[in-house]
Formats: structure tokens, C-alpha cells, sequence
């Protein structure tokens, strides 16, 4: 397989202005949404590569991967993908896969929110198949994960331990439900205490209460993408268990360190994750097909 830059230059080179205008519009509704569709890409890409197979809904006789525990409730911006959808079938009929759609469209949030910019590689294609049951387990990292099982996750899927470090970055951006920093800020020993407190006033101890309250993974700037995340961490602020576990005495501490003093060598890094994680398993040439309807197989 090869995925290039140049994919649709004579297919429809219309494709970036049509996505970026949607996304824009989006973003300016509600900046957390670029954050959401940020993550889609990844756990699109994790679960047997980026091959859109997240957006497929369930129907009575399909279990897709919305409903698996790492999305469950969590995963959104699917509207989005939907509309960018709808606008680039109008200019190119049955020519751009929503797999791509989902490439450029996690690129231009991270640039609206104040992010680098990089060349998207296209011309994946989107799958006639989903993977509950990858999605359900642990292909996807738990926020409960330590250093080594993340570290071990990412080699899995072809990630190096920079790429781990770098793109966690992401969580420069976005929210996080009570239920995935429940544990982190009543158990851990590895967070500062009042920072831990003020988390606690918004996420009861008590599991099945406020599981769904939010609160932002970066707090001081969750709506601009900088390496703030990295400076939380070495003040002890990260929200997740598994974002602290990139700095907690271990191998990943000296990247962390680089990383939140220096915002180019971060986003520099996390530009080369980004391409490595789009480059998952891609359906090309005959496999798959383009969807016309991102939710469904056509
Ligand atoms: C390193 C392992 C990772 C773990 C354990 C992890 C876990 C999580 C969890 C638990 C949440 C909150 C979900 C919720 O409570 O509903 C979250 C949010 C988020 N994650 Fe990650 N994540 C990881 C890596 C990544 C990567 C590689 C990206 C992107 C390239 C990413 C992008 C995001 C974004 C942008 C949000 C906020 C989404 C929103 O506000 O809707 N994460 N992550
Ligand atoms: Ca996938």
C-alpha cells in the first residue's frame, strides 16, 4: 500500500477547502468538537487501521465499534464527519473515502485550535467491517494503563515510545468524563493535592454519580493546542492516570521534560505521529470501497 499527498489533486482537488469550511464552522459553534474529532482518527487508526470502520453505526444485524467501552458514551463529533461528508459527495461523487475525510478533518481542527500543520497522505479506503470486540479490548489504551502497557500498546501498533509521548500531546485539548479520572484523583499518590481536590468537587467519589461531569484535560488552555499538557505533567496536573504516568520517575520523563520547554520540538514530533498513526493498515487500491454514507456500508 501508498498513501500520498497528492491523491485527489485531479480527483478532487476541491476535497481540503470543502472540509476545512466545515470543520471551521464547527469549531467556531464549539471548540471542544475539534478535540472530538481529533480523537476519532485515533481510535479509528487503532482499531485495524484508519479505515473509517468507528463511523458505522449499529443496525439490528451489525455490531459496530461505537458501542465498545472506549467509546461508549464518549466518542462524538460524528455530525461533523457527516456534513464534510455530504458537502465533498456534492463535488465528487463516490470519490473521497470518509477514512480520509477523518485524516484531513483531525488536521485542520489541531490547525484551528492553534496546532501545526502538516500534509495529510490520502487515498485510504473506507472497510465493510467493524472490530467490537478490538475496540472492547484494550487495543484501544485504557486511561487506567501505566507506562510499560502504553509503551507496549503503541510498539503494537508500529508507535515508538517518542509517538507515545508526542501524541498524547492531543490532550493539550478536550474533555474528560468524571468516570476516566474517578480513580486517578482519589487513589493516585502522583498528583498535586489541590489540584486533586479541585477535580474531586466535580467528580464524586462515589462510582455511577457525575460519571459523565467534564472536566477539561488541559486546564489551563483545553480549547488551543500547545504543549501546556507537558508543564501540567510536570506540576503534577495531569487529569488521567495514564497521562501521568508519562512523568512519574520512569523512561518517558526526559521527552516530557524536552517536550514543555520546547513547544517546536513537540509539535515537530507529534506531526511525525500523526503520520505514522494515519498510515495504520490503510485499505488501498481494490480493498474496501468508498462509502457514500459514512454511517453505513454501501
Ligand atoms: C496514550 C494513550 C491514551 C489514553 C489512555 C487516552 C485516553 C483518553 C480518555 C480516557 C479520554 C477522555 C474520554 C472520556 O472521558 O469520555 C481522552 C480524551 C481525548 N483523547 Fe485520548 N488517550 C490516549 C491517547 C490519545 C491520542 C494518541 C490522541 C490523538 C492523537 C488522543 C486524543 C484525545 C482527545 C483530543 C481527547 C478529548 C476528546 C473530547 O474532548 O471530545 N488521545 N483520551
Ligand atoms: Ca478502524
Amino acid at each position: 500500500h501508498q498513501l500520498s499527498e497528492n491523491f485527489y489533486a485531479k480527483k478532487c482537488p476541491q476535497v481540503f477547502s470543502a472540509v476545512k469550511s466545515v470543520v471551521k464552522s464547527a469549531v467556531a459553534k464549539e471548540q471542544r468538537i475539534g478535540a472530538s474529532i481529533l480523537r476519532l482518527f485515533f481510535h479509528d487508526c487503532f482499531v485495524d487501521g484508519c479505515d473509517g470502520s468507528l463511523l458505522l453505526d449499529d443496525t439490528p444485524t451489525f455490531k459496530g465499534e461505537k458501542t465498545a467501552a472506549a467509546n461508549n458514551n464518549s466518542v462524538r463529533g460524528f455530525e461533523v464527519i457527516d456534513a464534510i461528508k455530504t458537502k465533498v459527495e456534492a463535488l465528487c461523487p463516490g470519490v473521497v473515502s470518509c477514512a480520509d475525510i477523518l485524516a484531513i478533518a483531525s488536521r485542520d481542527s489541531v490547525v484551528l485550535l492553534g496546532g501545526p500543520f502538516w500534509d495529510v497522505k490520502l487515498g485510504r479506503r473506507d472497510s465493510r467491517t467493524a472490530n467490537f470486540t478490538a475496540a472492547n479490548t484494550g487495543v484501544i489504551p485504557p486511561p487506567t494503563s501505566n507506562l510499560s502497557s502504553l509503551i507496549s500498546n503503541f510498539k503494537s501498533h508500529g508507535l515508538s515510545v517518542k509517538d507515545l509521548v508526542a501524541l498524547s500531546g492531543s490532550h493539550t485539548i478536550g474533555q474528560a468524563r468524571c468516570t476516566s479520572f474517578r480513580g486517578h484523583i482519589y487513589n493516585d499518590t502522583d498528583i498535586d493535592p489541590s489540584f486533586a481536590k479541585l477535580r474531586q468537587k466535580n467528580c464524586p467519589r462515589q462510582s455511577g454519580t457525575g460519571d459523565s461531569n467534564l472536566a477539561p484535560l488541559d486546564l489551563q488552555t483545553p480549547t488551543h493546542f500547545e504543549n501546556n499538557y507537558y508543564k501540567n505533567l510536570i506540576n503534577k496536573k495531569g487529569l488521567l492516570h495514564s497521562d501521568q504516568e508519562l512523568f512519574n520517575g520512569g523512561s518517558t520523563d526526559s521527552l516530557v521534560q524536552t517536550y514543555s520547554k520546547n513547544n517546536k520540538a513537540f509539535t515537530s514530533d507529534f506531526v511525525t505521529g500523526m503520520i505514522k498513526m494515519g498510515d495504520i493498515l490503510p485499505l488501498t487500491g481494490s480493498k474496501g470501497e468508498i462509502r457514500k454514507n459514512c454511517r453505513r456500508m454501501n
